[in-house]
């Protein structure tokens, strides 16, 4: 591995290069350290590393190659154990590949492992000085950059004690502002990001968008909606491997969602008054183009009980984070239920604005008099929004827009 600090001012220059990488690891310690005495032996005779999986061992990162100039965020998503930290721990030097070439031009700024870096007998302000100079940074510049490091981190009643007395979140604080404020050419972070509270990771972002056009940043973690906020490149890793990977952040995203995609409907909630008997949507392969009316009918059976009025049903749309984005009422008016066996619903959503990506439709139903819930279906009819655009916000507004020139 190569870590060369040189002439890098072009702003085109790739920043960081990684080429076929490829790290194994043993499932059984024992083993393990056997096959280490075996490579260091065979090491010291001058033969090549096997690359070749031996018993218990497997490829916790296999064949990866991309390429980041200044200016690009790189989003590393995939399931636990995908190898996205594995992939980091390489890029910033602390494991060594089985195969492969990594080059990073310039400064590296890290956020890896919580408190990883700092040494916890020393205080945050002794240990500000050591990463600097890990750095690259001469004492000097360090203390000019000093006030600045504390203030984001905003630790200054606490900068003289030692790390290993700092809760979650004050590590966090202090490991993002020594990597950010110290202007890297390269940034790595790792999922710990979303140990801060709300306020400072809002404050990370916005360091994010001030640095990354002079800056090459690799970004791994679990929320879509962060990835989707700040990279313009992704890579899907599926057992080790990239599964997907380019500038269309918003496909990566969807084919994570897919992986985890919840085909299960469930009822959660039923006091025995009403049975869900079927349901119909008039959505040709369960797919919606932006502007489309939605057409859902939703049958029930009486059961026992005797309504006076017909039930309120509320349907809930849910994104694939399972977050309510919009929804759906029947009429508040009191219709008499008199004899029915059945109630049969129908719904339509009028030109809908979906952004692209999967939803699913929750229902409630409660008693229109007394409010108190008889049964709720989760997840009963998913679909998607489709359409040529790449929209990844929460939602989309239809809106006029004047414009005028002078
Ligand atoms: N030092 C190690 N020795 C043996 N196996 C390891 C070691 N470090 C990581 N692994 C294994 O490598 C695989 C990839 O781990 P890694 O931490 O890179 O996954 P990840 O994608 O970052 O997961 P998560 O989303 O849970 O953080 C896992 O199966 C893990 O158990």
């Amino acid at each position: 591995m190569t870590n060369q600090t040189q002439d890098i001012s072009n702003t085109n220059d790739v920043l960081v290069k990684v080429e076929g990488l490829s790290k194994k690891f043993c499932k059984d310690l024992k083993t393990s350290l056997w096959y280490g005495v075996k490579d260091l032996v065979s090491g010291v005779r001058g033969n090549k590393h096997n690359r070749e999986l031996r018993p218990k061992e497997f490829w916790a990162v296999k064949d990866v190659s991309f390429e980041l100039r200044r200016g690009e965020c790189l989003g590393l998503i995939g399931h636990n154990g995908a190898g996205k930290s594995t992939l980091l721990k390489i890029l910033n030097g602390l494991i060594n590949p089985d195969a492969g070439k990594v080059t990073i031009k310039g400064r590296v700024g890290a956020l890896i492992e919580l408190g990883a870096g700092f040494n916890p007998i020393l205080t945050g302000r002794e240990n500000i000085y050591n990463n600097g100079a890990v750095l690259g940074f001469t004492r000097q510049e360090i203390t000019r950059k000093l006030d600045d490091i504390i203030a984001f981190a905003e630790l200054e009643d606490f900068i003289d004690m030692p790390v290993q007395h700092y809760s979650s979140g004050m590590k966090v604080r202090l490991g993002f502002a020594v990597a950010a404020q110290m202007e890297p050419d390269v940034l790595i972070i790792d999922e710990v990001l979303a140990v801060g509270d709300l306020g400072f990771v809002l404050k990370c972002f916005k360091q994010i968008d001030t640095i990354l056009p002079n800056t090459a940043i690799v970004f791994v973690s679990h929320s879509m909606p962060m990835i989707s906020r700040i990279c313009n490149h992704i890579i899907l890793m599926e057992h080790g491997k990239p599964k997907f990977q380019g500038t269309d952040v918003a496909k990566g995203i969807d084919l994570y969602y897919t992986r985890f995609a919840n085909n299960e409907s469930n009822v959660v909630f039923d006091d025995g008054s009403l049975e869900f008997l079927s349901h119909n949507c008039d959505l040709e392969q369960g797919q919606v183009l932006r502007g489309q009316d939605i057409g859902i009918s939703l049958c029930f059976a009486i059961k026992k009980g005797n309504f006076k009025v017909l039930p309120t049903v509320y349907m809930e749309i849910k994104d694939k984070d399972l977050r309510p984005v919009a929804g759906v009422q029947s009429g508040q008016e009191s219709t008499e239920v008199k004899d029915a066996k059945y109630l049969k619903y129908y719904f339509t959503i009028k030109n809908s604005m979906f952004t692209l990506g999967a939803y699913g439709i929750d229902i409630i139903v409660k008693d229109a008099e007394s409010n108190s819930p008889i049964l709720r279906v989760n997840n009963f009819i998913k679909f998607s929004a489709v359409g040529d655009k790449s929209m990844w916000v929460p939602f989309e507004l239809q809106t006029d827009v004047a414009v005028e020139l002078k």
